[in-house]
């Protein structure tokens, strides 16, 4: 099942660019990894035993990054192809989905869940991550299966092998594939809040880590160009983006709180989980599986020094 309960965070810079931000709908986890959301089924691409069978395989969609960490993801991958088939393949179909590029996650999950997959796992980093929680949505609405009868959800899984895999930290993982998938074959379940962030005038994004604008972002940017440097490469696309920086006023607002004018705006980060940049803990009270947006930050004037927004309780 998928519930979805709207925060609205809605950032709009003053004078400048447009932003709005929404923040948390929630996905809530059905199977294995953490983090999942119902989105139907119907099985004409990932086949299982027909529906009549008493024990169904699973469908599993596995969508790897083989450019992750700088090319390790594509690596490691292969080299843990035969234990994923010991663990899993006895009971589930196995479906593997190599990104060609920027946004390639985003399609392949949107059309794994409107063919009715049980899980699509993304295997990679922060970034693959990302992508396949968008797939998740079209058009501000969780994207369904296209067979209207079928009774099975489908669930979002992480094999974290990015550089930074921030968001499994706050999870506690470690980035080991295998535990990963032992995870996987255990069938642990867990609800996953998501945010949406949106700048006024374009389409939503949806985040499920720490949704950042300014300088942290550029940082982000940045930091894409030096993965070869492994966790380094978010120090150096800090120092980066910290040239020519300028502040910036930011308009925003909150859930369906007022909307509130900051001054001068380093950067501004909203977590629905704690860590990002390779470890760094920005947003500590952030926890994405409290089912509300207490602990969500925005950061005014220093990345290190956060303020804290207006909290509410989800109506859940
Ligand atoms: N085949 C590809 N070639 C180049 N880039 C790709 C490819 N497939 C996906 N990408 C892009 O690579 C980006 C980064 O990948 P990913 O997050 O998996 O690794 P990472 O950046 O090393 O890890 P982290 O984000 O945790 O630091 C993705 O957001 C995606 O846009």
């Amino acid at each position: 099942m998928v519930m979805v309960c709207y925060y609205n965070h809605l950032l709009t810079p003053v004078g400048g660019v447009r932003f709005s931000i929404t923040k948390p709908s929630i996905l809530r986890a059905e199977t294995n990894n953490p983090m999942a959301s119902d989105l139907s089924s119907d099985r004409s691409v990932f086949r299982g035993v027909s529906s009549s069978s008493p024990i169904r395989r699973r469908d599993l969609v596995f969508v790897v990054n083989p450019r992750g960490a700088n090319g390790r993801t594509g690596k490691e991958w292969k080299k843990l192809l035969p234990y994923l088939q010991s663990r899993l393949g006895s009971d589930c179909n196995i479906c593997e989905s190599l990104t060609s590029g920027p946004s390639h996650a985003i399609d392949i999950t949107r059309e794994a869940i409107r063919e009715g997959a049980d899980a699509v796992i993304a295997v990679g980093g922060d970034g693959t991550l990302h992508e396949v929680v968008n797939g998740f949505f079209w058009d501000g609405k969780p994207v369904a299966n296209w067979n209207t009868e079928a009774v099975h959800s489908t669930a979002l899984g992480l094999i974290p092998l990015g550089t930074g895999s921030d968001f499994a930290r706050t999870l506690g993982w470690k980035n080991d594939p295998r535990e990963a998938i032992d995870r996987i074959a255990r069938g642990v379940r867990s609800r996953i809040d998501v945010g949406v962030i949106s700048r006024e005038g374009e389409g939503s994004h949806y985040f499920i880590n720490v949704a950042d604008i300014h300088l942290s972002a550029k940082a982000g940017f940045y930091a894409s160009r030096f993965k070869k440097f492994g966790n380094l490469c978010y120090v150096i696309g800090a120092l980066q983006a910290f040239i020519g920086h300028h502040n910036q006023d930011l308009r925003i607002k909150v859930n369906e709180g007022e909307w509130q004018t900051l001054s001068q705006v380093t950067a501004l980060c909203v977590g629905n989980a704690k860590y990002f940049g390779g470890g760094m803990k920005i947003t500590p009270n952030a926890d994405p599986q409290s089912g509300s947006d207490t602990g969500l930050r925005a950061d005014q004037d220093r990345v290190a020094k956060s303020r804290e927004t207006p909290t509410k309780t989800l109506n859940n």
